[in-house]
């Protein structure tokens, strides 16, 4: 069953060539696409769309979200809108209200979180455990939230419990609480911050999950300087997230990962966080210019950025971090799939590549009621997202 998309006003590929095509028109073939180009030389299909004349673009790859919880923290943020900062701390309050939920209400939860982000645009998520932090409810959040996203991450090193010893509860992370959430998780992370977890422990985390076969990614230098973006660089990880307080040797680092054809750790910015937690943003642009890979993600969370808009990180990008739209939405797909090794097909498993408009990519797109995707950041807060195929099928 074939389908043809044509009309396309504006098509902002993000292909290795970066191209931008006009009148454009696209195939899709089951969940690949295997033709883009002018409309006016489209071949025939089973089915045609008229996109009438609006701009089309990858689906956003989200590749840090935090959708496993219950409750929410309002008093937490109208005191830090009132002044006070953010501290890691807060994370147990989600942690007592996702601890106390049913399982079928937290499934539930999660699901909706997902409609949510599909209905912005999302065509390929990962969530993070994190908000159990005991053996069971950790299980408990990488099992509801393998069977609801695309990549599952283990957070267990998101905080240590109230009233628990920092390096107990690093061996429990490492042993019985690991051989539990193996068979659901593809990622460890670990927060590696003040007042959550040191390097050395951070450090111990992350061995132990790479010993494991799991794939690495690091919260570093969010709320201060720090070793966590360096022990990220060290280990090999995917992705060091966040990245607000870096060095000259932090970004040499994180460049220095891509060299040599190597592929390096992503340097992911969470604007919407910083918006939130009044951060200074991450120094993109200096980033970019050493030669380090950079994703959005929307680090969806009831802490420290309640929302997964995309489009929100990707107009907030632009107008407050120097992107340009082309950047912002680079690194909102292509970046979000660098980020979880699955930008090509040879990255794992020969599964499809995400984040990028190709033939034999998968067909994630998205249709704008807006004829370019400058809109995005030209019409910030609109909610522009008309249609979305996900993998093949339309999803909006
Ligand atoms: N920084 C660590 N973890 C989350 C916040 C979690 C929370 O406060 O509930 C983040 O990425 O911002
Ligand atoms: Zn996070």
């Amino acid at each position: 069953m074939s389908l043809l998309i044509t009309n396309i006003g504006e098509l902002m590929t993000q292909d290795a060539d970066a191209t931008v095509l006009r009148d454009a028109a696209m195939v899709l073939e089951g969940e690949r696409i295997s033709w883009i180009g002018a409309a006016a030389e489209a071949p025939a299909a089973d089915e045609a769309h008229d996109a009438e004349g609006r701009a089309g673009l990858p689906g956003w790859v989200d590749s840090h979200t935090h959708l496993v919880f219950a409750g929410d923290r309002t008093a937490e943020f109208e005191a830090r809108m009132a002044g006070q900062s953010y501290a890691a701390g807060g994370i147990q309050v989600t942690v007592e209200a996702t601890r106390a939920a049913g399982d079928d209400d937290l499934d539930a939860l999660v699901r909706a979180r997902l409609v949510e982000a599909v209905a912005g645009g999302t065509t390929y998520l990962e969530t993070k455990t994190g908000y159990g932090l005991d053996v069971e409810h950790e299980a408990r959040s990488a099992r509801i939230a393998a069977g609801v996203v695309d990549e599952v991450t283990f957070l267990g090193a998101h905080l240590v419990p109230a009233g628990r010893d920092a390096e107990e509860y690093v061996d429990l992370v490492c042993g019985p609480m690991l051989d539990a959430v193996l068979p659901h998780v593809r990622w460890a992370d670990v927060f590696c911050e003040t007042g959550a977890f040191t390097p050395e422990q951070s450090r111990r985390v992350l061995e132990a999950c790479a010993a494991a076969g799991l794939g690495l990614r690091v919260h570093g230098n969010q709320l201060g300087p720090g070793a966590g973006t360096r022990l990220a660089v060290e280990v090999g990880a995917a992705s060091v997230d966040h990245v607000n307080h870096l060095s000259d040797e932090d970004v040499d680092a994180i460049a220095g990962s891509w060299s040599g054809g190597h592929h390096g750790t992503v340097a992911t910015c969470l604007p919407a966080c910083d918006l939130s937690t009044r951060q200074p943003f991450p120094p993109a642009r200096r980033l970019l210019e050493a030669g380090a890979e950079l994703a959005l993600a929307s680090n969806c969370n009831p802490g420290t950025s309640y929302t997964s808009s995309m489009g929100f990180c990707v107009a907030t990008a632009v107008l407050q971090m120097g992107l340009t739209v082309h950047e912002a939405v680079r690194a909102a797909t292509v970046g979000g799939a660098l980020a979880l090794r699955r930008a090509t097909g040879e990255d794992v498993d020969g599964a499809r590549a995400v984040g990028s408009l190709a033939v034999g990519h998968r067909a994630d797109l998205q249709l704008l009621d807006a004829p370019s995707a400058t809109h995005l950041a030209y019409r910030p807060g609109m909610p522009l997202v008309r249609e979305v195929f996900r993998a093949g099928t339309r999803v909006r």
